[in-house]
C-alpha cells in the first residue's frame, strides 16, 4: 500500500503533484481542490539537464508577471569573498562595512568587528562557529589589519564549516558546478587562490588546528585539502549571488543558482532582510510559458554585448548566445553601435557599425553606409579607451560642463544610444536642476527639455533592455523622476505666465507627470530592502504628494481625453 498521503483527506495517495512532486492525492478530484492552498506552496519548475547549459529550470506550467516562482533560504552566506586592501571592512558578524583601524575587536578571533552586542558574533550561522577555528591563532595584529585579518577567506571557511555541522547543505553545495576544469593549477585564479585563500587559512587556523586535535583526540574539521578549498572558491564565484542591503553579502541557495543566464531574463528576484535570514523570493518577470526555461541574468545589462560576453566567459566560462546578443542591434537600442568614420564624396558618410554576427568573437564591423569595415579588437580598444575616460571623468565629481563635453566628444564616435552615452547622459539628468549654477532657476528652457528629452530617450532604452524591470528598475525610477521633475519646472514657468491647462502641451506633460510618478513607484516595488531603493521611494512619494497638491490647488482635471492616450503610452 502507498505510504503517501492525500493532501485533501489523509487517505493513502500514488498521484504526485506533477509540478512539485512533494505533494500527492488520492485522486484528481482532490488535488483540483487542493489546489488553492497548495499554489502558493507550489514549484512551479522542473529541474532538466541541457548539454549546453547543464541543470537548468524549465517552467511546468504557465506563469505571469507576479507569480512566485521559489523562496528559499541560502545554505549559507557571508562577507563578499573579495580581498580588500585597504577602507571599509565587512564585519564578521552582520558584514556592515566598518573602518578596521580602531574598530572593537572580537572577543574569540580579535578580528575588528562593529561592535561588541553584534547579534551575529555568537550566531552559530553567522560569525560564531568560524570564531572557534579563527581564535586558535594567537597573534593580535597592531599594524596591516588588511592582510592580517582577512574576511574574504571567511566564506570559503563557513563552507568548509558546513561538513561537520550541516553535512546535507556541504553534500548540496559540493554538488554546484565549480568549472575546475577550467580553473587549473597552471591558471592565475588557481595560483592567487593559493596563497590568498588556502594558504592563509591554512598557515594561520588550520596548522594550530590540527595540532589541539592531535592532543584531544578530537577531529574539528576532516577535510581541508587544497583541492576542496579550490572547488569551493570556484563554486563561490560561479553560483554565489550578491546580497547589497545595508551590508555587503554574498550567499549560495539550494536551488535558486540552477537559473541559467539571459541577458533578456525573465524572472526577478529579491532578498528577505538579515533577521529574515536572507531568504530569496524569485518571481516571474515576464509572462513564462509552461516549457520555456526559468532565467536571470548574471551580468550588467547596460553593458554592450562585447563587454557583457567577456565578463560572462570571464567569470561563468560560457559564450552567451541568448537573443540581445545575437542581435546586432540589441533589440533596437544601438547601445554598442558605433559612428562611421568613413567618408563619402568627401564629407562623412552618417552610416552607423554595426558587427556583423555579434556571437562570433572575431567578427567584423560593418557600416550601413559604406564599404569602412572594422575588426573587433579595434573596437574593443576604442571602446575600453572611451570607457576609461568616463570612469576617470564619473569618478572626479564631474561638472555639468565636464560631463557635457565628455558627451560631445565621444559623440563623434559612438551612437547616441551607446551605453558610454547612456552612463554621462544618466549622470546629466541627475546634475541639470541641482548643481551650482544649473539649479532649477538657473537653468533655460532649453535645458530643461533636453534633460527631459534624455530621460525619454534613455527611458525607452530600458524598456527595451529590461521589458520586465528585472535589473534596470532603479535606474528606471530615477529616470521617471527626473523626468517629473523637468516637466514640473515647464509646468510652473508657463503657468506663472497665465499659460494653464487649455495648452494642450501642458495637459499632456502634467499627465506623463502623473503616469512617470505611478510608474516610478510601481517599478521600485522590488527594490524595498535596497538603501537606495528605499530613499528613492521615499523622495517619489513625497513628489508624489507634492503634485497632488498642485493639481488639487489648481483644480486640474487630469482625466481629460488626453489622459488615456498618455497613460497608454507610459505604460
Ligand atoms: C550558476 S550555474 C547554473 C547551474 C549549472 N547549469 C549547473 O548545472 O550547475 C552557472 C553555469 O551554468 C552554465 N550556464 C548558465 N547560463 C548559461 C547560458 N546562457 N549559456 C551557457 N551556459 C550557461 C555555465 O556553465 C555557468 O557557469
Amino acid at each position: 500500500m502507498s505510504e503517501l498521503k492525500c493532501a485533501e483527506c489523509g487517505e493513502p495517495a500514488d498521484l504526485k503533484c506533477s509540478a512539485c512532486k512533494l505533494v500527492a492525492y488520492c485522486g484528481k478530484e482532490h488535488q483540483k481542490k487542493h489546489w488553492k492552498a497548495h499554489k502558493s506552496l507550489c514549484r512551479p519548475f522542473e529541474v532538466a539537464e541541457d548539454s549546453t547549459l547543464g541543470r537548468c529550470l524549465i517552467a511546468t506550467r504557465d506563469l505571469q508577471p507576479g507569480d512566485v516562482i521559489l523562496v528559499e533560504y541560502p545554505i549559507i552566506f557571508g562577507p563578499r569573498p573579495h580581498m580588500v586592501e585597504e577602507g571599509p571592512v565587512p564585519c564578521p558578524g552582520c558584514c556592515r562595512l566598518i573602518i578596521a583601524e580602531g574598530a572593537a575587536r572580537c572577543d574569540g578571533c580579535d578580528f575588528p568587528i562593529c561592535n561588541p552586542d553584534c547579534p551575529g558574533l555568537k550566531d552559530m550561522d553567522r560569525h560564531g562557529h568560524e570564531c572557534m577555528i579563527l581564535g586558535l591563532r594567537d597573534v593580535k595584529a597592531i599594524n596591516g589589519l588588511h592582510d592580517f585579518y582577512r574576511q574574504d577567506t571567511l566564506l570559503p571557511l563557513r563552507c568548509l564549516l558546513l561538513q561537520n555541522k550541516h553535512p546535507k547543505k556541504f553534500a548540496q553545495l559540493m554538488e554546484m558546478e565549480s568549472h575546475m576544469d577550467k580553473r587549473g593549477e597552471d591558471s592565475e585564479l588557481y595560483k592567487d587562490i593559493s596563497s590568498r585563500v588556502v594558504d592563509y587559512l591554512h598557515d594561520n587556523f588550520f596548522v594550530p588546528m590540527r595540532m589541539l586535535e592531535g592532543k584531544s583526540g578530537r577531529e574539528v574539521l576532516k577535510d581541508i585539502s587544497k583541492e576542496t578549498i579550490q572547488k569551493i572558491c570556484g563554486i563561490i564565484d560561479v553560483n554565489a549571488l550578491e546580497i547589497n542591503q545595508d551590508a555587503e553579502v554574498t550567499a549560495l541557495y539550494p536551488t535558486a543558482y540552477l537559473m541559467e543566464h539571459s541577458c533578456v531574463c525573465n524572472t526577478s528576484h529579491t532578498f528577505e532582510k538579515s533577521e529574515k535570514g536572507y531568504a530569496i523570493t524569485i518571481k516571474a518577470a515576464l509572462p513564462i510559458a509552461k516549457g520555456d526555461h526559468i532565467s536571470t541574468m548574471y551580468t550588467h545589462s547596460l553593458w554592450g554585448t562585447q563587454a557583457r560576453r567577456e565578463h560572462l566567459k570571464e567569470t561563468k566560462y560560457f559564450s552567451c548566445k541568448c537573443q540581445r546578443c545575437a542581435d546586432p542591434t540589441e533589440l533596437g537600442t544601438y547601445v554598442s553601435a558605433l559612428k562611421c568614420m568613413g567618408t563619402k564624396d568627401d564629407e562623412p558618410c552618417g552610416g552607423i557599425q554595426l558587427p556583423i554576427n555579434p556571437i562570433d568573437d572575431n567578427t567584423e564591423w560593418a557600416c550601413d553606409k559604406c564599404d569602412v569595415k572594422l575588426n573587433n579588437n579595434e573596437v574593443a580598444f576604442l571602446i575600453n579607451q572611451i570607457g576609461e575616460e568616463v570612469d576617470n571623468v564619473q569618478l572626479s565629481n564631474p561638472t555639468v560642463r565636464e560631463l557635457d563635453s565628455l558627451l560631445t566628444k565621444m559623440l563623434n564616435f559612438v551612437h547616441p544610444n551607446h551605453y558610454h552615452a547612456y552612463s554621462v547622459k544618466h549622470s546629466l539628468v541627475q546634475l541639470y536642476g541641482y548643481q551650482q549654477g544649473y539649479m532649477p532657476n538657473q537653468l533655460s528652457d532649453d535645458i530643461v527639455v533636453r534633460k527631459a528629452t534624455m530621460c525619454r530617450e534613455l527611458l525607452d532604452i530600458n524598456k527595451k533592455l529590461d521589458p520586465g524591470n528585472c535589473r534596470l528598475s532603479l535606474y528606471t525610477g530615477v529616470l521617471l523622476h527626473e523626468l517629473y521633475l523637468a516637466n514640473m519646472i515647464l509646468i510652473k514657468r508657463k503657468w506663472d505666465l497665465g499659460i494653464k491647462t487649455k495648452v494642450k502641451s501642458i495637459n499632456l506633460m502634467l499627465q506623463e507627470c502623473q503616469v512617470a510618478l505611478n510608474r516610478a513607484l510601481e517599478v521600485l516595488v522590488n527594490e524595498k530592502n535596497s538603501p537606495a531603493g528605499e530613499k528613492l521611494h521615499s523622495l517619489i512619494t513625497g513628489s508624489k504628494k507634492e503634485f497632488e497638491k498642485f493639481i488639487a490647488r489648481n483644480k486640474i482635471d487630469l482625466n481629460s481625453k488626453e489622459t488615456a492616450k498618455v497613460v497608454e503610452n507610459g505604460k
